[in-house]
């Protein structure tokens, strides 16, 4: 999605979040009209919305975009996706990879559709399970492929920085449809996602 869309879209919503995050300074105990402040609560306002972009986009859309009628039928991967998302109950980042299969049932779709794709979930408000659940969804209900296979791994920083305070824990989840589960498709997949030759 274009970035001046989004910035027409969300003039008055910018505001009213830049009020908040002025709110938000005031209460924490910081002076709002020291130099370092004045302009945070509208960046904060602007990269919150940035972060949030998701909830204006439209996956199935951006896939149907760039569908295209092709015979080929093996597994499509897409590995190594950065993703970053924030998680719904601190609003707190959580940060990793997502690796995308897909097998083709006569269409294929543009490779960089898969990484938008997991963008638009990614920039909401999510735990990490929906997400994982929203990007196979959406990619087997719009270019009904053989089987869609996700797996994302993410550190989250509500669990480093506050909370339980773990920095090295990753938290894998997956989701599998179609022909991704039957046992030897599955693991041909997370063979070829933890090879460097896929
Ligand atoms: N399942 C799941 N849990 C998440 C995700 N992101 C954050 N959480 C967890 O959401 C839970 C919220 O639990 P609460 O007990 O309500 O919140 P809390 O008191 O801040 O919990 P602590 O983090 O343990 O201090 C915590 O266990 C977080 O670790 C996610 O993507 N998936
Ligand atoms: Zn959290």
């Amino acid at each position: 999605m274009p970035y001046r869309y989004l910035e027409e879209y969300n003039i008055e919503i910018t505001q009213e979040v830049r009020n908040s995050y002025e709110r938000i300074l005031g209460e924490i105990g910081e002076d709002t009209g020291r130099e370092g402040l004045l302009k945070t609560p509208e960046r904060a306002a602007k990269a919150m919305l940035f972060l949030t972009q998701g909830y204006r986009q439209d996956a199935v859309e951006i896939l149907k975009g760039a569908m295209f009628t092709e015979s080929y039928s093996e597994m499509v991967i897409i590995k190594d996706i950065e993703v970053y998302s924030l998680c719904e109950h601190h609003m707190l980042p959580f940060f990793g990879k997502a690796h995308v299969a897909y097998i083709p049932d006569g269409h294929i779709v543009g490779l960089s559709k898969i990484p938008r794709v997991v963008d638009v979930f990614a920039r909401r408000l999510q735990v990490q399970e929906r997400l994982t659940d929203d990007i196979v969804e959406c990619i087997n209900q719009t270019l009904k492929p053989k089987g869609v296979a996700v797996v994302i791994e993410a550190a989250h920083m509500c669990m480093m920085m506050r909370g339980v305070q773990k920095q090295n824990s990753v938290t894998t989840t997956s989701g599998f449809r179609g022909q991704f589960e039957k046992i030897e498709t599955r693991n041909e997949f997370l063979k070829l996602i933890s090879s460097d030759l896929s």
